[in-house]
């Protein structure tokens, strides 16, 4: 579904990600981890078009996106739910569903939403800042359906939540999977990432270190790379 191959990505002189290659198959969730400032964050925004890899190439169903502009990266079926969330604070939570919708016969639609996440329902008309931290991530995820994407990016949605609310996200990912959705995800939350990868990529100073299943993750691997072991 997507290819991403050989990206290098710079922030000025900063050579951040070298030679970075990955995979995300069709109704997948593909998950991407590595510790603080790795790059997991600047691969998906070089996939999203936010900042451009100087070199590489990322292929979604056999078309280039990259070297395009987000809104380009957008319409071609790739959404992203960012870091923090970035809900605008002052609109309700109806305008924000309403800045990405693009509609698309059996796509998702605001009610759809609404249905997968009714406490959106409920508090449609209260301001993005007035919501709690779980339910401005559960706008931010459906702001992203909106766009109704072929590939959804997910940066860290478990940060800053409750154990509860992360068990929340978690099924909410276990949903749109079973719908089919494709799906790549940075976390950091090991638990997490191992209960829904299909497929793990760990990333080291900007390089790929290891690509394997969950169960391929051992306590090695995981203390080299991830300085943690469960
Ligand atoms: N806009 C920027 N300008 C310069 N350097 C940056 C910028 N954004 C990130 N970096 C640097 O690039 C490297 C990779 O950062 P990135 O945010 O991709 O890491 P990350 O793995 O997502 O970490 P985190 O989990 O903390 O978000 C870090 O060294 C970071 O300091």
């Amino acid at each position: 579904m997507l290819q991403v191959n050989e990206l290098n990505t710079y922030y000025g002189e900063s050579h951040i990600l070298h030679n970075v290659s990955l995979t995300v198959k069709k109704g997948e969730v593909t998950v991407l981890l590595g510790r603080n400032g790795m790059g997991k964050t600047t691969t998906i925004h070089s996939i999203m078009g936010i900042v451009l890899p100087k070199q590489g190439k990322i292929v979604l169903e056999e078309k280039e996106v990259q070297m395009k502009p987000s809104f380009h990266v957008s319409k071609a079926g790739v959404a992203l739910v960012p870091q923090g969330r970035r809900i605008f604070s002052n609109l309700t939570v109806k305008e924000n569903l309403l800045t990405t919708h693009r509609p698309q016969e059996n796509g998702w639609t605001i009610e759809k939403v609404y249905d997968m996440f009714p406490r959106l329902a409920e508090r449609e008309t209260s301001m993005g800042g007035n919501l709690s931290g779980g339910e401005q991530q559960m706008l931010s995820i459906g702001r992203a359906l909106l766009t109704n994407p072929k590939v959804l990016l997910l940066d860290e949605p478990s940060e800053g939540l409750s154990p509860l609310m992360v068990g929340e996200i978690i099924k909410i990912i276990k949903q749109l999977k079973q719908q089919g959705l494709t799906m790549l995800l940075v976390e950091q939350n090991l638990l997490m990432a191992m209960d829904l990868a299909d497929q793990i990529y760990i990333l080291n100073k900007g390089k790929v270190v290891f690509h394997g299943a969950s169960d391929d993750l051992d306590n090695n691997v995981k203390n080299k790379y991830l300085a943690l072991s469960s």
